[in-house]
């Protein structure tokens, strides 16, 4: 049976690292608000049947976000770090996605993602047997530290990545893979840690560099350059 797709969108958090006067997913970005790019580009996306967006509780800023109220999209209830959001969302999707259905899970503070790119993600995952993600290769010569910040070692960096997102698995494989790391009582950082936990390889698909989270401050205005160069049809 063809199988569906659909995002996952964690979008609860509290913007720490922004130290903003809200969560950064409510930011102006060229004008409108961070969250209703990276909604309207999830939405844009034909093969996408449903949205899950998992929201903060008490978020009083989501009633003035038009993208929520596409026809498209599901609200849930976030939780405490972000992988229990996505548990939740998972959740949501219960008698709604088949087992063999695919999941795209997408951070809200990726705007930048390109159609592209979510393409190039269905076409190399179609028939692998776990899923995957994009990526982009590290750049940079990587060392790591002790805690006192004296280099101890440096990191052989051919075969390392960014691990980006969407991160594309099945729906039945990533909901058992995530609460099974959740049920004991491990956290994970993004869904590949969780299907790598359960003994199985993702594949990493290269994707764009300009797919970047809005982490801190600084990451607005990068954002705003490059949307703006995906407007103007720069690669
Ligand atoms: N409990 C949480 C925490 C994060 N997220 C979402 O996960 C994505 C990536 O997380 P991050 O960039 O860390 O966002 P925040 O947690 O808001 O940032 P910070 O760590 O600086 O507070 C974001 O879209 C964020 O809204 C979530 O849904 N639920
Ligand atoms: C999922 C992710 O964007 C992959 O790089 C990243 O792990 C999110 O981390 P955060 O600390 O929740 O932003």
């Amino acid at each position: 049976m063809t199988p569906r797709y659909f995002a996952v969108v964690p979008a609860a958090g509290v913007g720490k690292r922004m130290a903003a006067d809200r969560p950064k997913q409510y930011l102006p970005l060229l004008g409108r608000a961070l969250i209703e790019h990276t909604l309207e580009r999830l939405c844009a996306f034909s093969p996408i049947d449903k949205v899950v967006v998992a929201l903060a509780p008490e978020d009083p800023y989501q009633a003035g976000v038009k993208a929520l109220n596409h026809p498209r999209v599901m609200r849930c209830a976030g939780g405490a770090e972000r992988c229990h959001s996505v548990s939740r969302a998972l959740e949501a999707l219960t008698g709604v996605a088949a087992e063999h259905d695919w999941v795209l899970v997408h951070d809200l503070a990726r705007p930048c993602v390109r159609a592209e790119d979510l393409q190039r993600l269905l076409d190399q995952l179609q028939g692998h047997p776990v899923g995957g993600l994009l990526g982009v290769p590290v750049r940079d010569t990587m060392k790591r530290t002790a805690a006192n910040g004296q280099v101890v070692a440096t990191v052989e960096r051919s075969q390392l990545w960014h691990a980006y997102t969407p991160q594309m698995f099945r729906y039945g494989l990533l909901r058992d893979a995530l609460s099974a790391t959740l049920a004991r009582g491990e956290l994970v950082t993004d869904e590949a840690a969780a299907i790598e936990a359960a003994g199985l390889q993702p594949l990493m698909v290269e994707g764009a560099a300009d797919n970047i989270k809005v982490t801190r401050p600084e990451d607005l205005a990068l954002a705003e350059f490059y949307i703006a160069r995906q407007a103007a049809g720069e690669s």
